[in-house]
């Protein structure tokens, strides 16, 4: 019998706990899948009041699942009491975009969500908080509730673009004949939206430079930037359209891989994407959340430095972050911007 005496659990805020994405989520949280199999967690669901009953329900199933990891469930209506002593945030819960939206269609029938969540987090989340905002337009709303939690650093406030990463690397692997696990080295600059740019310059396939790799599978430069890029950056439309709706599985397994890198670090000698406060990096303005290729290492993101950007990465990367200044010039129209700004 072990003498060491159990980790404590860490309390994990879900929101939209009964959606499509909370639901596919939160069992795989409770099976250690976000914070590792040595991590008990407590899980707080947070939803509408119309949909707290289904949260119940997803509670209830959460019981039957048996899970060891799994200390506790509790069912909240009231951001304010959901974020209380929470140190992990997955802020789903937000309308999804239908056939035919844009993300900037979102933007503000859900920014006030993230103002309001913001501010519980501020009032009452542990020491530790981080956040992962899914909801979209994901970065923007990351921006939003760190604007109003100024008493948290806002490094803890990112935004999902592993789900853009993953699609890369699945892309990539599968122009290249490769498997995913030889691909390394891909990036997702700028706004988890059709403006993002998915790089390969820095990419690897079993070890030799992706766009050598591509080359001589009969695939150029051109075919990168006519057919890649848009592929990768309007997956999320594409799902849409054939599906009927957004994507739920894969956007809830890159959630808990962000989370998981995040916390317990990407492997050694590799990066992963991650939409995180700019520190200023690669000219992108400090008040804004981009994504980046990032390590983690002791809890903490840190942007890749030095990385070499061609005249055509420049400028792809420009648009994507002028689209975010953009968003954000917009909610600040909108008040939607908190005390940080
Ligand atoms: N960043 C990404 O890669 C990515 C990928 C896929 C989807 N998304 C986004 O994730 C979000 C959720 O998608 P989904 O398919 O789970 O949608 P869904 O409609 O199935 O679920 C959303 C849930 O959020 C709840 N909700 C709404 N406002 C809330 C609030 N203020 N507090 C708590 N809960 C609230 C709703 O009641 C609903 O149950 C959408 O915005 C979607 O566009 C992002
Ligand atoms: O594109 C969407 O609206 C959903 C999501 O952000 C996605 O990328 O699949």
């Amino acid at each position: 019998m072990s003498t060491s005496s159990p980790a404590r659990p860490v309390t994990v805020t879900v929101t939209g706990a009964a959606g499509q994405i909370g639901y596919a989520t939160v069992f795989r949280a409770a099976a250690g899948d976000l914070l590792g199999p040595g991590t008990p967690v407590r899980l707080h669901l947070l939803e509408l009041p119309q949909a707290r009953r289904a949260a119940e329900g997803t509670a209830l199933e959460l019981q039957d699942g048996a899970f060891p990891l799994l200390e506790g469930v509790e069912v909240f209506d009231d951001p304010a009491a959901a974020f209380e002593g929470a140190s992990v945030g997955l802020l789903i819960g937000s309308r999804p975009r239908g056939p035919g939206m844009e993300r900037a269609d979102l933007l503000e029938a859900n920014a006030g969500i993230f103002s309001v969540q913001g501010r519980a987090i501020n009032a009452g989340a542990a020491e530790d908080f981080r956040a992962v905002v899914v909801g979209n337009p994901a970065n923007t709303n990351a921006l939003i509730a760190a604007s109003h939690a100024p008493d948290v650093p806002r490094e803890r406030f990112t935004a999902l673009t592993r789900l853009d990463h993953h699609r890369a690397v699945a892309q990539l692997a599968a122009a290249t004949g490769a498997r995913t696990a030889e691909v390394d080295g891909v990036a997702i600059w700028g706004n988890h939206s059709a403006t993002q740019y998915p790089d390969l310059t820095h990419a690897t396939v079993g070890g030799r430079p992706a766009l050598e790799v591509l080359a001589a599978a009969g695939h150029d430069r051109d075919w990168v930037a006519g057919t890649f890029i848009p592929r990768v950056a309007r997956r999320g439309a594409e799902i849409i359209e054939v599906r009927g709706g957004s994507s739920v599985a894969s956007a809830a397994h890159a959630t808990l891989c962000h989370v998981r890198d995040w916390v317990l670090g990407t492997p050694q000698g590799s990066w992963t994407s991650m939409a995180v406060a700019s520190d200023g990096s690669y000219g992108v303005p400090e008040e804004l959340v981009s994504s980046f290729p990032v390590t983690c290492r002791n809890g903490a993101a840190t942007v890749v430095p030095g990385l070499e950007l061609d005249a055509f990465s420049r400028e792809r990367v420009e648009r994507s972050v002028q689209e975010l200044a953009e968003e954000r010039a917009a909610v600040a129209a909108l008040g939607l911007l908190g005390p940080r700004g």
